[in-house]
């Protein structure tokens, strides 16, 4: 049996601590906040982010860090980007007072805002090396609502530490759950963070009532930019025809369940971006993920026109219409 802390209890982390539980791992998921801890020890649910889920007997959760970790082979990170660096510091605390080394993994899609790094580029900065061995990312097509449902999913884990990545395969995998593991721990982290701006677009272009062709176009074309992006990265580019690119990107840019594709629809009803990412009470990546994103166009001199396009939509007051519009009345070029 393996000991995992899973560090995060919003929807991806009870959904991951979840199906690790029913695997008969011993698994102990960290909240910041006492009550909702209470909520998953006591009623075995954690109805903010996971409405309706009856959540395993076995899966013990806590408000404490430190207890979570004592004692832990693999620890997960599952916050969202904008807290992995302060969750880091605390981790980091924690393992070298017990004088602790653990496999690091994390399964949050972003990138730093003010310094655009990876996340596993901050755990290395935060967190000694002799506190861990292996570091890995959890990526690849996943809403949570659809694997704690036990829906059948297919994940990938990237890591360049072969012993990393089958440890947590092997507390992952169920038959309805299927983890692929590959050797571009950046090229799964850049998939997953890159794809949820192209699905804003798509979001964008379903809530203005356009239709298969549209969305089809978008991903693809989305693809290759996050493709540009990602080689200019340093990631392999094949990775982005796997689960952590096409892959999420088709579940992300597609279902009704991804935080981004529904942001898309509610900006394109006309609300502002700050009543959507109220109203929608979960983290929307793609929407910090697309300031770094622009900027890497400049630094690394690309060509992202969609990306561009929607972070004049989203940050500059271009319409959904007129950003469509400048896109598709481009200068005509070859398909690369
Ligand atoms: N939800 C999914 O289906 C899914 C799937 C794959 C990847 N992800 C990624 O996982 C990450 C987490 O997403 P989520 O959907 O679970 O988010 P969420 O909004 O559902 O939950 C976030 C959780 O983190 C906690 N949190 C926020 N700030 C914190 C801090 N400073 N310290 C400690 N805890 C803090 C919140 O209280 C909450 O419990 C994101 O990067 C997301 O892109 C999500
Ligand atoms: O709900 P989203 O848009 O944050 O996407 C969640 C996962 O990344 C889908 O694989």
């Amino acid at each position: 049996m393996t000991k995992i802390a899973v560090l995060g209890a919003g929807s991806w982390g009870t959904a991951l601590a979840n199906t690790m539980a029913k695997n008969g791992q011993q698994v102990m998921i960290w909240s910041h906040k006492a009550d909702q801890a209470a909520e998953i020890n006591e009623r075995h649910q954690n109805d903010r982010y996971l409405p309706g889920a009856k959540l395993e007997d076995n899966l013990q959760a806590t408000d404490q860090m430190a207890a979570a970790v004592s004692g832990a082979d693999i620890v997960l990170f599952v916050v969202p980007t904008k807290a992995i660096r302060q969750v880091a510091k605390q981790l980091a605390a924690i393992l070298l007072a017990n004088k602790q080394s653990v496999i690091l993994a994390h399964a949050a899609k972003g990138l730093e805002q003010k310094t655009h790094l990876r996340i596993s580029q901050m755990l290395v900065e935060e967190i000694p090396a002799d506190c861990y061995s292996g570091l890995a990312v959890i990526s690849g097509p996943s809403h949570a609502e659809d694997v704690v449902k036990g829906d059948l999913t297919a994940i990938s884990i990237g890591s360049n530490d072969v012993r990393a990545a089958e440890a947590l395969q092997g507390a992952l995998a169920n038959a309805h759950f299927r983890p692929y593991t590959n050797h571009d721990l950046i090229g799964s982290e850049l998939g997953g963070a890159l794809k949820n701006i192209i699905a804003i677009g798509s979001g964008m272009l379903i809530g203005k009532g356009y239709g298969a062709n549209a969305q089809a176009a978008l991903l693809t074309r989305g693809l290759v930019e996050i493709r540009e992006v990602g080689q200019a990265l340093g990631a392999q580019p094949e990775t982005f025809l796997g689960l952590a690119g096409i892959g999420d990107l088709i579940v992300t840019g597609m279902s009704p369940n991804s935080r981004n594709y529904r942001a898309g629809v509610a900006l394109a009803s006309g609300k502002p971006l700050a009543q959507v990412e109220e109203e929608m009470g979960m983290v929307i990546e793609g929407v910090n993920t697309i300031k770094a994103v622009v900027d890497f166009e400049k630094e690394y001199d690309l060509d992202l026109p969609i990306t561009r396009t929607l972070y004049q939509v989203i940050y500059e007051g271009k319409t959904i219409d007129q950003g469509i519009n400048d896109l598709m009345t481009r200068p005509l070029k070859a398909e690369d």
